[in-house]
């Protein structure tokens, strides 16, 4: 349903998404996985005709989102990161103001789309209060009740839970997944507990570049299936590492401590084989007796830290990744924390639209970025 192919933007020399190509499917919901600044707001602007891309496409049901925008507009609700709601008005007031905009006619049909949409999202005892003195959680369900009006089929939502306490959270989360029964649902999200427990899909990016794609099970199967090696041997940290490399299926040797003579280091294996033995002789071999070797497992979050580490810029090799930690630990509750602020600010910041209207200030462009725009142009009734 959602083509992206070879989408890349810049913002001025700064590269936010580089040559990323996806497919999404009718039906599951996807996650766009990465740290902040990883380019996941920058690609869901491009797939929502937000922002235009530098090169590539984006098609939405077979409509090229720069060449038929109304087409493609109409088949998606987006909630941009920073919900565009006018918080003097209350819910049925804003929901009216933003089915009108999305050009759903007649009242009648305005009136029964606003009533399914706040039947989804819980919203049917809110309908008179101001949208102001509505919790974070509620004012969420107010963006996401925007967009299911105009019934369209792709809910693209950006880090729909951030700044919510864990118990809105939940809730936020459980509304997703019931959406997901009805609808296609791509969310973005830095926190890897979220996209496991929610998405059907998971796309990891990094440094705008796409590094992994599969169901969290298969991504999870790979990671696991992926052993690691922890070892400490005496000797020259040159010498250690041509040693360590020079196993066959062993890969990505890094040092993750010195001291004096002795080299720490991680190694990956390939699934299913023990070089434990391979890289005791391989060390003996180079004259670097070794003190400790461990084998592990790789935990999603370790995977995920790798992956997103490894794309990170040129020069940061050997910053000395730290040892995986034991895979049975529960990661859910520290995967927040885990995922790092990576990408700088591009310097050319300035020069570039906001894609995302601000709160409740700016009215014109919170109904434009309300969602689909579908109705863009479209006169009244
Ligand atoms: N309007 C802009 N002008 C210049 N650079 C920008 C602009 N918007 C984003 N960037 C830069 O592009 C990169 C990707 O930003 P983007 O907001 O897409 O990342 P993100 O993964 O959504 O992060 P976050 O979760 O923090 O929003 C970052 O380095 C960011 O500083």
């Amino acid at each position: 349903m959602i083509e992206v192919n070879h989408l890349t933007k810049r913002y001025g020399n700064h590269c936010a998404v580089d040559d990323i190509s996806f497919t999404v499917e009718d039906g599951c919901i996807y996650g766009l996985l990465g740290p902040n600044g990883a380019g996941k707001s920058t690609t869901m602007n491009v797939i929502t005709g937000y922002l235009s891309a530098t090169s590539g496409t984006v098609k939405i049901d077979g409509h090229d989102i720069m060449e038929e925008p109304r087409e493609a507009k109409s088949c998606i609700g987006y909630l941009p990161e920073q919900p565009p709601l006018y918080t003097d008005m209350t819910v049925r007031e804003y929901l009216m103001f933003v089915a009108e905009l999305k050009g759903v006619r007649p009242k009648a049909a305005r009136l029964e789309s606003i009533e399914r949409a706040s039947g989804r999202t819980g919203l049917e005892s809110m309908q008179n209060r101001l949208i102001r003195n509505l919790s974070k959680g509620y004012r969420q369900r107010v963006g996401v009740a925007a967009t299911l009006l105009g019934d369209p089929k792709i809910i693209i939502l950006d880090e729909p839970t951030v700044g919510l306490d864990p118990a809105q959270m939940i809730e936020i989360r459980s509304l997703i997944h019931d959406l997901g029964k009805t609808h296609t649902v791509i969310l973005s999200s830095h926190i890897l507990s979220e996209v496991q427990a929610v998405c059907d899909q998971v796309l990891i990016i990094a440094h705008g570049k796409l590094v992994a794609q599969g169901t969290p099970e298969e991504l999870a199967g790979r990671l696991a299936a992926q052993g690691v090696i922890a070892a400490t041997a005496l000797g020259g940290r040159d010498a250690v590492v041509a040693a360590a490399e020079s196993v066959d299926g062993l890969t990505n040797v890094q040092i993750t401590a010195e001291k004096g003579d002795e080299v720490s280091f991680t190694a990956s294996s390939a699934a299913g084989s023990d070089l434990r033995a391979a890289l005791s002789k391989a060390l003996a071999d180079a004259g670097c007796p070794l003190l400790s070797l461990s084998s592990q497992t790789m935990s999603l979050e370790d995977v995920f830290l790798q992956l997103t580490e490894n794309t990170d810029m040129a020069g940061t090799e050997g910053s000395g990744k730290e040892a995986p930690t034991d895979s049975t630990e529960d990661t859910a509750s520290t995967a927040e924390e885990a995922v790092p602020s990576s990408a700088p600010e591009s310097p050319a910041e300035a020069e570039q639209p906001q894609a995302q209207a601000p709160d409740a200030d700016a009215p014109a462009e919170a109904a434009d970025t309300s969602a689909d725009a579908a109705a863009d142009g479209k006169e009244g009734e």
